[in-house]
């Protein structure tokens, strides 16, 4: 099992770490490698001190917040940890009746659907989440020179959870409110983007490094509506967090005729699914933007050998991109080998070393 900090010895700091010098698009002398669901399922430590505490208990408990986020980081070697939490967790902090079942995801009591609904998403306050502040700070300290990424989920994703109800296929009443009703939407929007900018405020107060706002849903949109409805609030979003200096990461699913819109929207790295390969994805994002990306995590179930070799094509294909950060195409789904995420950890290292 590697070493948490492998550079640590070599007196690198959090400023000179491989991820951190990525996002910016600096030279690294490795690609850095974290996963999305690094902490979670895959793992049984995990499995172990989540076993009598609910998803979203654990994720108000500072003490369960801190050892689920180091233990991939111990783990596996990786060049970031990310913060242990859901993107339903600031909507909960705010009083929502909402709750994450096994198997299905975040389901909500009573959906938002109209003008009273949304008048119920009131601001974040930091007290509201005092237990982020806490479990960053500590975070922070144990990592030492390990970059935190702090997270949320990004207005049209939490969007569609507040107005199905659940998880969705076809987002259909998402997509009528957003067609029929545009003041409703913006509404909506504005008021979730308030919360979201708030969140990853607080994250990075208390010490987080970098953020991703994860649009995970948005591939479900045209272009065109993706640029009338959701890109002027994400936009708005990152360029209030261009003031905290810290690097911006924007994902999405399903992305591939979004790529150019979503990179407009101001992140410094862009986060690209399996379905681009990255040398064709460094073509569609702004100048001066960094791709993380972008291994099929469902390739992880074969053999070793195929998974090296798709891992080298990625590497390859990254460096068509001003900076590239090592990641599976979306998270590491719940039945993964662990030992084949440390073993893929430990290859991106030896093969792009300088
Ligand atoms: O399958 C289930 O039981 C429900 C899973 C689910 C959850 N939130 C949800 C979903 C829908 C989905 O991902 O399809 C809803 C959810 N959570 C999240 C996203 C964004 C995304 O993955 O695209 C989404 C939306 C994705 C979608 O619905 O397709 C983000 C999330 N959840 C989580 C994390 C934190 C982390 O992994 O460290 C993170 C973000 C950071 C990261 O990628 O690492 C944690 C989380 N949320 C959840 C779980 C499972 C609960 C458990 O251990 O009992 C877990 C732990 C795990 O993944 O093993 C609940």
């Amino acid at each position: 099992m590697p070493a948490p900090c492998a550079w640590h010895d070599r007196g690198v700091t959090l400023q000179d770490s491989p991820f951190l010098r990525a996002c910016r698009r600096l030279p690294v002398d490795r690609t850095p490698v974290w996963y999305m669901r690094q902490a979670g399922r895959s793992l049984p430590e995990y499995r172990r001190v989540r076993a009598d505490v609910p998803m979203l208990e654990a994720c108000a408990r500072p003490d369960m917040i801190v050892e689920i986020t180091m233990q991939p980081v111990r783990r596996h070697g990786v060049d970031a940890a990310i913060y242990f939490s859901d993107i339903v967790v600031p909507l909960k902090a705010i009083g929502l009746d909402l709750d994450i079942k096994s198997g299905v995801g975040p389901v909500v009591a009573d959906p938002i659907r109209d003008a009273d609904g949304i008048k119920r998403l009131r601001e974040l306050e930091p007290d509201d989440v005092s237990f982020v502040t806490e479990a960053v700070g500590t975070l922070v300290g144990e990592l030492g020179p390990t970059p935190l990424i702090g997270f949320a989920g990004a207005p049209f994703t939490l969007a569609s959870y507040l107005i199905e109800g659940g998880p969705s296929k076809n987002h259909e009443r998402t997509k009528a409110l957003m067609y029929g009703e545009p003041e409703l939407w913006n509404d909506l929007m504005r008021r979730l983007s308030v919360i979201t900018l708030e969140f990853l405020k607080v994250q990075v107060a208390a010490g987080a490094g970098a953020v991703q706002l994860f649009d995970s849903w948005v591939g479900a949109l045209s272009a065109e509506d993706y640029r009338a409805s959701v890109l002027p609030h994400t936009a708005w979003i990152f360029e209030r967090l261009g003031e905290l200096d810290v690097p911006r990461i924007h994902f999405g699913v399903g992305t591939g005729e979004l790529l150019s819109l979503l990179s407009e929207a101001g992140a410094d790295v862009v986060g690209v699914d399996w379905r681009v390969p990255l040398d064709k994805a460094a073509q569609r994002v702004q100048p001066a933007t960094a791709l993380q990306g972008n291994l099929d995590p469902a390739a992880l179930f074969a053999p070793w050998e195929v998974v090296a070799e798709r891992a080298r094509d990625v590497l390859t294909r990254g460096r068509a991109a001003e900076g590239h950060i090592f990641n599976l195409g979306h998270g590491v789904l719940p039945n993964t080998d662990p030992d084949m995420l440390t073993r893929l950890t430990e290859f991106v290292h030896e093969e792009s070393q300088t």
